[in-house]
């Protein structure tokens, strides 16, 4: 390791960036009542890939950690500066925003960056808001507070939730999304695969037999499952094109990138498939749950579906969730990841859902603020689905000319296939309708962009936890997630899902993500050693994919805490008309 730091400049347009190792064992440092000497302390980094049962951080040298936080997020943050500089009065125009304005943000993210690299210890936010005093108690309550040093998953929500920071302090900027313009280009990249899956979905929602539904809803899965390879953090913000698609992201003349051939082509990939399993659960329990719901609350066994006295209840309220002890829908929750392609693949099968009358409700739970890259914010869920009903696109493709046999005359050309977005804006459509009338809901609770794990949520977020018991499972998307749904912990990669989550079970769990980390768990024995021995960074790149089913749920009792808004007056009515319970 270096003694002294070096400087050199970074790929990215030539903006300066520390590229030697983090290393704190040289800083001179001041003995009182001497001069400057050097005092050589121990590097906090240690060659190694993360040993097993120890949480994911920056220290290991040969962890995607490591090289994430000294590359890809500095690399990152860089773009923004460089957006910022570029785009500058496209900037000013759209926010109403000064040249000073866009300079203290490019600064405030230069001194972002600079910390980072450097290894220096978090600062306090300095926004006063509620929330923003929460994440500084966190902060406060760390032993390490350094970012290579603290938990990886800690140190890259701080990041952006400085990002988020940065923007609030602004005057003008307090609507900027560092992240808009990547995230619709991608979108934008995407169109022709959203019309070739429109084209097929609506040959699947119609109310279908109990086969065909299973193999749809097992296919709709595994569209999900690809569909995470899209995201821009990984790649640092270039766009991301599923296989054999151009750079410009369209599929050459007479191509076509068909989602659900993907699916088989990409089978080998899929290293714990529990589809199957997952469609028979959810579809049982969703039945009960509906039946539990036409049933007086008097005939069903234990379950309390109003709250007892309840003697002023507005027929239209809902009871209060502390009381609770059973939905009043029957829903499934998507915890979201990416926008664009990742977000319209998820509709997909929130549509399938409903259409299909598995369940009444879909609750999609997105970021409230932007978040690694290109996760969904209340406004791209919007937007994606608004463009999805403006979508305009139509690509005619030739057909491959049938060989004619020997002596015979060529058959007729096939008249070319014709891409359109037809189907795609009929999809928008009905997702709009369904948004109005809150089959489709949209929740965005503080606690996504937090850095905790979901073993914390009870603690940290009792009343989100307390609305996930009421799905009939929770579908969490992408690797983030599933990092935080493994506590960011490296355990042994044959462990089962169920010990991995640590007590998180409010709900079934379902796991699908593309592994872009380097944890993972549900493996049969041999399986990680054996793709470790044919490419040591095959967890880094999103190539291979997981669908991972826990159904372990903890019972749903009358809580022990009081009622969030009225506390112990609650009379177990009247906390307001909910469309989300
Ligand atoms: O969009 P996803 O699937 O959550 O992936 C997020 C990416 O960001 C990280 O969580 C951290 O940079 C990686 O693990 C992953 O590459």
């Amino acid at each position: 390791m270096s003694a002294s730091k070096t400087v050199s400049k970074g790929s990215v347009n030539s903006t300066t960036i520390v590229t030697d190792d983090v290393d704190e064992s040289s800083k001179p440092e001041f003995i009182y009542g001497g001069p400057f000497i050097k005092v050589e302390k121990p590097s906090p980094i240690i060659d190694t890939a993360t040993p097993f049962n120890l949480e994911l951080q920056g220290t290991f040298k040969k962890s995607f950690a490591y090289y994430s936080l000294k590359e890809r997020l500095p690399v990152i943050l860089t773009k923004i500066i460089d957006y910022l500089s570029r785009e500058g009065a496209k900037i000013k125009s759209t926010h109403g925003a000064s040249d000073e304005d866009i300079r203290s943000y490019i600064q405030y993210v230069t001194k972002l960056k600079n910390d980072l690299v450097t290894n220096k210890q978090y600062d306090l936010l300095t926004v006063d808001t509620p929330e923003a005093r929460r994440w500084n108690q966190w902060i406060e309550a760390l032993d390490i507070k350094h970012y290579f040093t603290n938990v990886w998953v800690f140190t890259e929500c701080y990041v952006y939730r400085r990002l988020r920071e940065g923007c609030e302090l602004s005057k003008t900027l307090k609507n900027f999304d560092p992240f808009a313009d990547q995230k619709q280009k991608s979108f934008e990249g995407s169109l022709e695969l959203m019309c070739i899956v429109a084209d097929k979905l609506v040959n699947m929602l119609s109310k279908s037999d109990k086969d065909k539904c299973k193999s749809d809803f097992v296919t709709l899965l595994k569209l999900c499952l690809w569909a995470n390879k899209c995201d821009l953090s990984l790649s640092s913000g270039e766009q991301v094109f599923l296989n054999g698609n151009n750079a410009d992201g369209k599929a050459t003349a007479s191509n076509i990138i068909d989602p659900f051939q993907m699916i088989l082509d990409f089978k080998d990939k899929l290293l714990v498939d529990d589809t199957s399993k997952i469609v028979d659960q959810v579809t049982s329990k969703a039945e009960a749950m509906m039946k539990n719901l036409e049933a007086p609350a008097s005939a069903v066994d234990g379950a309390i579906s109003s709250p007892p006295e309840t003697p002023a209840a507005e027929a239209t309220d809902v009871p209060c969730p502390t009381k609770m002890t059973s939905p009043q829908h029957v829903m499934f929750d998507i915890v979201c990841d990416n926008a664009g392609y990742e977000l319209f693949a998820d509709l997909c099968l929130a549509h399938f859902l409903i259409s299909q009358g598995i369940v009444q409700k879909i609750r999609f739970h997105v970021k409230n603020i932007p978040w690694f890259v290109s996760d969904v914010t209340p406004v791209d869920f919007k937007w994606v689905i608004d463009s999805c009903l403006k979508a305009s696109y139509r690509r005619e493709v030739p057909q491959q000319p049938t060989e004619a046999a020997e002596g015979e005359v060529p058959p007729e050309p096939e008249p070319p296939r014709v891409i359109s977005a037809d189907n795609l804006r009929a999809l928008a459509e009905q997702w709009t309708k369904y948004v109005d009338e809150g089959t489709f809901v949209v929740l965005h609770d503080d606690f996504w962009t937090s850095p905790h794990v979901y073993r914390d949520m009870k603690r940290h977020a009792p009343s989100l936890y307390r609305q996930l018991q009421y799905a009939v499972a929770l579908l969490f998307k992408g690797d983030l997630n599933y990092r935080k749904l493994l506590c960011e912990k490296n355990v042994p990669p044959t462990s089962g899902l169920e010990a991995a989550l640590q007590g998180f079970l409010p709900a079934p769990v379902i796991a699908v993500r593309t592994v872009k980390a380097d944890l993972i768990c549900g493996l049969p024995k041999g399986k990680w050693d054996q793709l470790n021995a044919l490419d040591d960074k095959w967890m880094q790149k999103g190539d291979f994919g997981v669908i991972q089913y826990c159904g372990k749920v903890e019972p749903l009792k009358v809580a022990d805490r009081p009622c969030d808004q009225y506390g112990d007056v609650c009379r177990g009515a009247g906390c307001g008309p909910r469309t989300d319970m």
